[in-house]
């Protein structure tokens, strides 16, 4: 009732339908049934109700859509203005600074010129080749941890975490050592802070489905977001502070070609620009951003990528010549030899076809009222593609739940959302704003663990494909490996 009352009043009577679907019980809709894996049971329910359909939760009206040919009328088409914003949660609004960052930000300038600057200002292939040596320095003082560590089991999903937090941290603002700011760890900091900020932002929130109780925050969601931001704040203060002075006593860092990193780069925008400033809060909501969506997403990939190597063993054996031949066993990788890893790449993107990080995307919110498929869809309903279900499609993939990273040897399929049946980042004009980086490290990183080391599993146990999802599809149990090296000399490992 409530959503058709809130529906005939947005787009008058009785033009259109809602889609077919589930209300659940009274008051609580269909919050009760939801469990922690919603890509999975969302495909479920799509057997039943079809390709689009309405679920009540609480007093929030969702839409999931699972159809290639409907998300195309959502994210590509002419209704993509209006879908391109998100309605973020409550944890999303404290984590984004209500909003001031890219992910979360309503369509408009601002959203614009953070975009811009990321996509265009950092990683653009001069910004990379100026970056290199720094991701070049972090992935060999894992290799050397590795090696340090040969004969017991590594977790691959934290040393592919820290791995990936100092290159970030190092690229975006900078600093001699890029592990230590102040006296103050970032890669052991952001972990934990990482952790629980990923957990509220994943936790379904009674607040955001009764907006009429959000001011009791029943399960201390706001409240413990506000703290953990609390101590993300400090060390965003002490870098910009840091970042400030050197500025001021002319120590600027910068790289090979004489660009600057992001946070000079922002810093300076902010003092000299002519148009719209960027506030310190839209700066440190734009770290946010970089060190959430980023991380995770990308150690998570080279996790899946590494468990199915395992699984797979053939696989391996091929990712593995494919190396010898590109790279040599005389050899380290550089970056420069990714492109012509043709099977590595399809490696990876079979892994994000089967375990896209973000299985629902991060959900759409229309603007206005509108129609999809003949269906109504009322301002601020949340809207979820689910890409999982797609990757799953018999309809496009043959043997959809086997790993076949041969089936994308001779596909023409990328990652910029433009085939509706792949999406493992999005599409249109909110596609992520780090892919390019994302790739990058993902592919960089696994040629190194690939080519460097033999892997085994500890106690000849396999890994398994459980997962859990909270804003990224993670796996359940830790990646454990044991490596011995690969490469004759010892040189290449110290
Ligand atoms: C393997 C790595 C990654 C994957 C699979 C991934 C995936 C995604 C997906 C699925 C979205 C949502 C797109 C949509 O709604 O259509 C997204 C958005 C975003 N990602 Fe990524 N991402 C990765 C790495 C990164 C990195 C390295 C960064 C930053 C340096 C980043 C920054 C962002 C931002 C800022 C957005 C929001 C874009 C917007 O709303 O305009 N991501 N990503």
């Amino acid at each position: 009732l409530h959503f058709r009352r809130d529906f005939k009043k947005l787009i008058g009577e009785d033009s259109y339908k809602l889609p077919p679907g589930l209300q659940g019980l009274p008051i609580v809709g269909y919050l009760p049934f939801l469990g922690p894996n919603l890509h999975r049971l969302f495909m479920e329910l799509a057997q039943t109700y079809g390709p689009i359909y309405k679920l009540g939760i609480g007093q929030k009206l969702c839409v999931i859509i699972s159809s290639p040919a409907l998300a195309k009328e959502i994210v590509l088409r002419d209704q993509d203005v209006t879908f391109s914003n998100r309605n973020p949660n409550i944890a999303s609004r404290v984590f984004s600074f209500d909003g001031k960052d890219i992910a979360f930000a309503p369509l408009g300038p601002r959203w614009r010129q953070l975009r811009t600057i990321l996509v265009r200002e950092m990683q653009s292939e001069a910004s990379f080749d100026a970056s290199y040596l720094l991701r070049r320095n972090e992935v060999k003082k894992s290799v050397a941890i590795i090696y340090g560590n040969v004969g017991h089991a590594i977790d691959i999903g934290e040393l592919a975490f820290t791995t990936v937090v100092n290159i970030i941290a190092g690229m975006f603002w900078g600093n001699v050592d890029g592990r230590q700011v102040a006296g103050i760890d970032i890669g052991t900091e952001f972990r934990a802070a990482a952790g629980r900020l990923v957990q509220n932002l994943g936790r379904p929130n009674v607040s955001d489905f009764f907006p009429i109780l959000a001011r009791f925050d029943i399960q201390g969601v706001q409240k413990d977001m506000k703290k953990v931001m609390q101590q993300v704040d400090k060390i965003y203060d002490i870098v910009i502070d840091q970042r400030i002075k050197r500025g001021n006593m002319g120590e600027d860092e910068v790289n090979d070609d004489g660009k600057k990193n992001l946070l000079q780069f922002l810093l300076e925008f902010r003092e000299h620009d002519t148009g719209e400033p960027i506030s310190h809060e839209q700066i440190k909501a734009l770290l946010m951003d970089i060190v959430i969506g980023g991380t995770d997403t990308t150690s998570t990939t080279v996790e899946w990528a590494m468990a199915e190597m395992m699984l797979h063993p053939e696989v391996m054996v091929k990712a593995q010549l494919e190396l010898t031949e590109v790279v040599g066993l005389d050899n380290e990788v550089e970056e420069t030899h990714v492109k012509n890893l043709r099977y590595l790449h399809a490696v990876v993107k079979e892994t994000l076809r089967l375990h896209p990080v973000a299985p629902l995307l991060l959900p759409r919110s229309p603007t206005k009222s509108c129609h999809v498929s003949g269906y109504a869809i009322p301002k601020d309903t949340k809207v979820f593609l689910n890409v999982w279900a797609m990757h799953r499609d018999p309809e496009f993939w043959e043997s959809p739940l086997e790993f076949k990273p041969e089936r994308f040897l001779g596909d023409k399929l990328d990652y910029l959302g433009q085939h509706l049946h792949y999406l493992p980042f999005g599409s249109g004009r909110r596609v992520c704003a780090g892919l390019r980086l994302g790739e990058r490290m993902v592919m960089y990183l696994l040629a190194t663990l690939v080519h460097m080391f033999l892997w085994e599993s500890p106690d000849g146990t396999m890994p398994d494909t459980s997962e859990k999802l909270g804003v990224v599809l993670e796996k359940s149990n830790p990646l454990l490996l044991v490596p011995t090296p690969r490469l004759g000399s010892s040189k290449f490992y110290v």
